[in-house]
């Protein structure tokens, strides 16, 4: 089934657009990567899923409804981890959690839980009472990536998930994203980190400058390009040479 549907959409900051006639889906169970260049769209794209920009035309819905039709259920259908962690200076680790929950109506008993494992997966618990000036930036990560996975929500939308963390945190949340897949949930993830994209999603959708350059499965990308035995980096310099031809 469909979770989200993005149907030609275009936006941008200014009048000029930036993504353009954007049209893909990620069904339910799926991890989907964007990928492409610096500048290539994918934080905007993200910024308009998320609902911070609004499209100039075109669709996006969300577990069937529009951000306009249905603020309350598109909001509550997934939570974001941002590629700049942004928390509060004057709430402690503790109280991050404490006010994602009361933000999304978790009741003590499950906050108590899912907090516990996700302190303990994290490497976190000594650091509950710690306020984020005493955080590193993994750390910072680290909080947000909790508070996330604390509302566990029907889609996680993550914007550059695996820079600053250690290779156990990477690795930390790569399990976790695998246990919320199993349990029926989908993930967008943007990254640069292609091994692990290739590895990991089920799909990648291919930005370039703004459009889908391609999407699907390894499979799809390779036909797509006509280079069968192509990795994803393979693919990645492919389409920049393409940008050098014009
Ligand atoms: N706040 C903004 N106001 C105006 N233009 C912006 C703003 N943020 C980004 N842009 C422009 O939008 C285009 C796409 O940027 P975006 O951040 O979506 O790229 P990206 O694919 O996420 O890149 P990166 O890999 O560097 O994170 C760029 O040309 C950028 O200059």
């Amino acid at each position: 089934m469909t979770l989200l549907q993005l149907t030609d959409v275009t936006g941008g900051y200014t009048r000029k657009p930036v993504i353009k006639d954007l049209t893909f889906s990620i069904g339910q169970g799926e991890l989907v990567g964007l990928i492409g260049l610096n500048g290539a769209g994918k934080s905007t794209t993200i910024k308009h899923i998320i609902g911070t920009l609004l499209p100039q035309s075109g669709e996006i819905r969300l577990n069937g409804v529009t951000l306009n039709e249905d603020i309350k259920k598109y909001r509550s259908s997934f939570s974001y981890i941002p590629e700049t962690p942004v928390l509060y200076d004057e709430l402690t680790l503790k109280e991050h959690l404490e006010l994602t929950a009361m933000a999304y109506d978790i009741d003590q008993y499950t906050l108590k839980s899912r907090s516990e494992d996700l302190l303990k997966e994290f490497r976190m618990e000594k650091r509950l009472n710690w306020f984020p000036s005493h955080f590193s930036k993994g750390m910072r990560q680290k909080v947000m990536i909790m508070c996330a996975f604390l509302v566990n929500p029907q889609l996680y939308i993550i914007d550059e998930p695996f820079v600053g963390l250690d290779p156990l945190g990477i690795q930390s949340l790569l399990d976790q994203m695998d246990e919320k897949k199993k349990d029926g949930a989908s993930i967008l993830m943007s990254t640069h980190i292609l091994s692990t994209a290739e590895k990991h999603c089920d799909r990648i959708i291919l930005l370039h400058e703004g459009r889908v350059r391609a999407q699907g499965t390894m499979n799809d990308l390779r036909r797509a390009f006509n280079m069968p035995d192509a990795t994803l980096d393979d693919l990645y310099i492919a389409m920049t040479k393409e940008q050098d031809h014009e």
